[in-house]
């Protein structure tokens, strides 16, 4: 290809010959991640934000989300508080979670066979979203949840569907 044309120019036009492959690329993982970081960074969520980044089979992105209210709701007006006299004043009952953005936001016709990257391990309601979705992997970074038991009943519905649920560290060591 004309990149490589001749022995002496680069696709920038410098001189360097042979052509040096650059090896200290992001690994894909780490990378995924790192979009999952970056969308978890919008939210206006005071105590954590959780971000979502599905990639399909061919490692392309399809669709990416992070924790927030509902459109049109506001930011401001409905409650980001974690307690309060009643649950609705608090923001459990509106905020929509990272997966559920990540699944409506997809740019793809379905997402089987998809993998999500999250900064936070599912909940149970999302665990049923990726699995209705056809989601088939599930990565993630936090678990300060483990024992709750919403993550309880999640990791029970991923393991009766099938779904492989791994820390991002343990997957970066062995898979890159
Ligand atoms: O799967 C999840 N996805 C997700 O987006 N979230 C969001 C909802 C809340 O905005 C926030 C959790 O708030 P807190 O840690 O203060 O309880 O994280 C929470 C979970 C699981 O807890
Ligand atoms: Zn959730």
């Amino acid at each position: 290809s004309k990149i490589w044309h001749n022995n002496t120019t680069t696709i920038h036009g410098a001189t360097d010959y042979p052509p040096i492959k650059r090896e200290d690329i992001l690994e894909s993982a780490q990378y995924f991640m790192g979009v999952a970081l970056l969308a978890a960074q919008r939210s206006r969520d005071p105590s954590t934000q959780v971000g979502a980044c599905i990639v399909n089979e061919e490692k392309k992105i399809v669709g990416v989300g992070y924790n927030g209210m509902p459109n049109g709701c506001g930011d401001d007006t409905l409650p980001w508080r974690r307690s309060g006299d009643s649950p609705v004043e608090t923001k459990y009952f509106y905020v929509c979670h990272a997966e559920l953005n990540a699944i409506m936001n997809k740019n793809s016709a379905d997402l089987k066979g998809c993998t999500i990257y999250v900064t936070l391990f599912p909940c149970n309601e999302c665990s049923k979203l990726l699995i209705q979705a056809g989601i088939k992997n599930v990565i993630y970074l936090s678990d300060k949840y483990h024992d709750d038991e919403k993550t309880v009943a999640s990791r029970r519905m991923l393991d009766l569907a099938g779904i492989p649920y791994q820390n991002s560290f343990v997957r970066m060591k062995a898979v890159g």
